[in-house]
């Protein structure tokens, strides 16, 4: 954290708040926060369930800074991990200024919609409907959605936008940084994210791992930051492994020779050199371990409660 004289006083009309991004996995979330940003700092996928724990965007634009919380989608939990997913969330929600509910237009009101309304009746702060995908459906169709949601639960303004073309998104936060309480910055102007570096380059892998193994392993393999050096020339070492639950997996993510990792480093390595903007010299190794998504220092590094319940 910076020092307190670096950041404007309170009283000084700064307003700053928490916005929490809820939704269903896959309703574009991370899409979003990339979008408001205007930077890559959560992974995106085209598979569901890819952020695990809180990661956070922040904006500041004229007077207003907004601290964006992009929580794990939200979801019926059946394994212990999942239940950590969900807790998470619904925690990201409770601490929000303001909570913006994300749906996938185009596929409408499902089951998990039908569960998060509910959840979401229980949240006390502001809400606020963002209907997502938009140029993937046609107008009239998002007009009975937008009414058939709006009648289930007091949004305070929905928008309609798509995430992907950026169309709307503007609008949304500009109304966002009027609607958040007053009060003094809690990062930096130039601050993009809290996320440590170590945690960002991780996220990064970890995007490039499951886009290249998808079908292949499921989501119980995990990327750890082990080291991260900057060296005196000014150019990072990053040292990583993935975690896998099995051998099989292990062979999967190594590939013939080594080619599948090798080309997930060279991804990763690139992306990593855009987002930090200096050389980086990526190390990943992969190791097994049985059983992490029953052991409790996992989920801390992860940055999510070890639900005790099974
Ligand atoms: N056509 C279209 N696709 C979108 C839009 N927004 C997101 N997507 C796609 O939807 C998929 C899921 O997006 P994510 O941003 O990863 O979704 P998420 O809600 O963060 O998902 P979880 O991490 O599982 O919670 C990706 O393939 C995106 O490219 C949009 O406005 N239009």
């Amino acid at each position: 954290m910076p020092e307190a004289a670096e950041l404007p006083v309170a009283g000084e009309n700064t307003r700053c708040g928490f916005v929490a991004l809820v939704g269903a996995p896959n309703a574009g979330k991370s899409t979003l926060l990339n979008s408001l940003v205007g930077t890559k700092v959560s992974i995106v996928t085209h598979k569901a369930q890819t952020t695990r724990s809180m990661i956070r965007g922040v904006v500041t634009e004229g007077d207003g800074q907004i601290v964006f919380i992009d929580t794990p989608g939200i979801f019926a939990p059946k394994r212990r991990l999942d239940r950590a997913m969900v807790e998470a969330a619904w925690t990201g929600a409770g601490d929000a200024d303001l909570v913006a509910l994300i749906v996938d237009a185009e596929r409408g009101v499902t089951p998990e919609i039908e569960a998060l309304l509910e959840g979401l009746g229980n949240v006390p702060h502001p809400k606020v409907l963002v209907l997502n995908k938009v140029d993937l459906i046609k107008p009239e169709k998002l007009l009975k959605l937008s009414e058939a949601l709006n009648g289930r639960l007091r949004f305070e303004q929905t928008f309609m936008i798509s995430a992907l073309t950026g169309s709307g998104v503007q609008d949304l936060l500009n109304w966002a940084l009027k609607r958040i309480p007053p009060g003094p910055w809690h990062f930096p102007e130039d601050q993009l994210t809290d996320l440590t570096l170590q945690i960002t380059a991780a996220e990064v892998t970890r995007e490039k791992l499951f886009l290249r193994v998808h079908d292949e392993i499921p989501y119980n393999a995990t990327v750890e930051g082990e080291k991260f050096t900057i060296n005196k020339d000014g150019s990072y070492r990053i040292d990583q492994v993935i975690y896998v639950t099995r051998d099989t997996h292990k062979k999967i993510v190594l590939g013939a020779g080594g080619q599948t990792i090798k080309s997930i480093g060279a991804e990763a390595r690139k992306e990593l050199m855009e987002i930090f903007e200096v050389p980086v010299h990526l190390f990943i190794f992969v190791k097994v371990r049985e059983k992490w998504g029953d052991d409790p220092e996992r989920y801390r590094e992860m940055g999510l409660e070890y639900p005790h319940q099974k």
